[in-house]
């Protein structure tokens, strides 16, 4: 069996410090301060961004007129003359010729001013992202490096010691997808691996997701399914799925930190069903983690084929160039190489420090200022395209976990973000597109358009002149015309083809232009902070569901059973301020017949009475 551990657990842990790290920080001296919550004030022609904060020095007359502390920034109408609009369309059109990548920001509504005005903003963000791309600190809250660019790219690494983490890493996914695919490494019943059963969840499940969706073949070597939840209906699913094949499937375990619950459970879920058909998951298990974390030590320990590192400075949401994101494509017959071929080439495109040569500034400032730069829009994504159906999913994190922050840099609270949504074209036009032509003006679009309608020679007219590709193109040029025709603001993204060089590009478009929006808003966009409420609060509930088992478990032992109301068990839960929690314990441990309701119903909380089924005395005396 093929060991991977040297690559896992043989490298040194790199500090911060061994890069000569750079605290962007420390750029930010000549960045603007921006609103906090701008209070906008419309009239008939203009919008004003009236700042609850002070606006910088920097901010061009232009934008500061109003004085000290407001932000005024002029909306006029969209260009609708057509020669005036055609010549905006040719002045603004963005290509990458060798990614065959159009981007057309001709149908958002900026001003020269306006992108003239945010130029000082701009240039600060492209020094920012050049001093991350050097190994600066760019996450100050968690001091971390912020490295996802590297992956395409090793030889800017910060440091020999990281550019040969990512050389080696990648010919050992590269070496193990060869060995699985060509029946090297093998199942223990024999023959070969014939699916991936892939267990992670946010950033280690939805590129992966993404990825699978847009560029698997037909008939992969390995198909692949996901566990992405903690839902035990939908992992139930997902064995019942793969049936006696779970005994040719490699089960790929993706998890940063390598302790998220819901990865953990899954796994638990994929290891009982294994142990319930004899087969043994160790010879069939492969992790995805950082060294030294919980799933990394389980790996070690139980012998599991395979481990692959995750890095310290790659975000979950950008770890698709990671093993995270290459292995389960390779494993796939998806061209990696290509795949990071095309995120390193829209990577150099998008250092230029030029505005309109930059796609990933293009996007930035189109969300800027469809969003008034404070999030006032959302983002729907609609990629015509089946595909990339996956892809809006995957922004929502990318963006929304970036961007969504309550504080800025300097400790402002902004409450900044940007909602991203999406699905499908045409489908959607069947959906709620009625609601962006004609009702609440809330959003601004993201079209994806992919010129290649069918592999070359596969095209046929299913009307004079006409094929079905001809639809979906005229479905999506209708539905651009119609809502800027209603002044819906909306931007072109066009490639050529899905393969894997052009979702490589994508990936990397979007990740910097979040990057550069972030500098721009001032916020940090690599952390997370909000997400450890919610875990926190699913933790007490955990908790509070074991005291409140104690609780009935005594009571329930009790020669007669004594039922308890929500007030008792409250009372002995010591707990009476969370009575309504207990409620919701035991109206779920009640569907799931773990607790019977002696008296009364769920719908009348003050009327339940409570017991166990069973009594379970060893735990009454643990
Ligand atoms: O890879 P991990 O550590 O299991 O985390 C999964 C996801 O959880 C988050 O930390 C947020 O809950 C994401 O950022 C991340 O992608």
């Amino acid at each position: 069996m093929a060991s991977f551990s040297g690559i896992c657990s043989s490298s040194p842990t790199i500090k911060p410090g061994n890069s000569t790290p750079r605290f962007i920080n420390s750029l930010r001296t000549d960045l603007v301060s921006f609103p906090a919550r701008p209070k906008l004030i419309a009239t008939d022609r203009v919008l004003n961004l009236v700042s609850t904060q002070s606006v910088a020095r920097d901010i061009p007359t232009e934008l500061s007129r109003a004085g000290d502390g407001v932000l005024v920034k002029e909306k006029k109408g969209l260009e609708k003359d057509p020669h005036a609009l055609w010549q905006r369309y040719v002045d603004w059109l963005y290509q990458h010729k060798e990614l065959g990548l159009f981007l057309d920001v001709s149908r958002v509504g900026f001003t020269d001013e306006f992108v003239d005005q945010m130029e000082p903003r701009f240039q600060a963000a492209f020094r920012a992202m050049e001093e991350l791309e050097k190994g600066a600190i760019a996450n100050p809250d968690e001091g971390r490096m912020v490295g996802h660019y590297w992956l395409r790219d090793p030889k800017r690494s910060p440091n020999s010691f990281l550019r040969l983490q990512i050389e080696n890493t990648l010919e050992a996914v590269c070496k193990f997808a060869d060995e699985v695919i060509g029946g090297k490494v093998k199942p223990p019943s024999g023959g070969r691996f014939t699916h991936i059963l892939s267990v992670g969840i946010g950033g280690s499940a939805l590129g992966p997701q993404f990825v699978a969706e847009a560029l698997a073949p037909d008939n992969p070597p390995l198909k692949i399914r996901f566990i992405d939840n903690t839902d035990p209906a939908g992992i139930d699913h997902q064995i019942a799925q793969l049936g006696p094949e779970l005994a040719t499937t490699l089960v790929i375990v993706i998890s940063k930190s390598g302790g998220t619950p819901e990865t953990r459970n899954g796994l638990l879920e994929v290891q009982k069903a294994f142990r319930e058909v004899g087969l043994n998951f160790a010879k069939q298990g492969v992790a995805i983690t950082q060294e030294n974390s919980l799933l990394d030590n389980t790996a070690r320990i139980e012998g599991w084929v395979a481990r692959f590192p995750m890095f310290d400075w790659v975000g979950g949401r950008t770890s698709e160039m990671s093993a995270v994101g290459l292995l389960p494509a390779a494993l796939q017959g998806i061209d990696i190489k290509e795949m990071l071929a095309g995120a390193s080439l829209m990577d150099e495109a998008n250092r230029t420090t030029v505005i309109r040569n930059n796609p990933a500034a293009l996007l930035a400032l189109c969300w800027y200022w469809a969003s008034d730069g404070v999030g006032s829009k959302d983002m729907v994504v609609l990629p015509y395209k089946d595909s990339l159906l996956l892809f809006s999913r995957y922004l929502q994190q990318l963006v929304m976990e970036s961007l969504g922050k309550e504080f800025d840099l300097d400790g402002n609270r902004v409450n900044q973000g940007l909602t991203v949504y999406g699905n499908k074209g045409s489908t959607d036009q069947h959906a709620y597109i009625q609601q962006l032509r004609e009702g609440v003006h809330n959003f601004f679009v993201t079209f994806i358009e992919v010129l290649r309608d069918r592999p070359p020679g596969h095209d046929w007219e299913l009307e004079p002149g006409v094929t079905c590709g001809d639809y979906l193109f005229g479905m999506l040029q209708g539905t651009r015309s119609a809502l800027y025709s209603n002044d819906r603001e909306s931007l072109t993204v066009t490639v050529q083809e899905v393969t894997p060089r052009s979702v490589g590009a994508l990936v990397a478009l979007y990740e910097r232009a979040v990057g550069i929006y972030a500098s721009l808003v001032n916020i940090n966009a690599y952390h997370q902070p909000g997400v450890e409420a919610g875990k926190k609060a699913a933790g007490e509930v955990l908790a509070l569901q074991k005291r409140v088992l104690a609780v009935l478990n005594e009571a329930s032992c009790k020669q007669p059973v004594e039922p308890l109301t929500l007030e008792e068990v409250a009372e002995r839960c010591h707990a009476p301020e969370d009575i309504e929690m207990i409620y919701k314990v035991i109206a779920h441990m009640a569907a799931n017949d773990r607790a019977i309701i002696a008296e009364g119903s769920c719908g009348s909380p003050r009327s339940i009475k409570v017991f166990l089924g069973e009594c379970n005395i060893d735990e009454l005396y643990a």
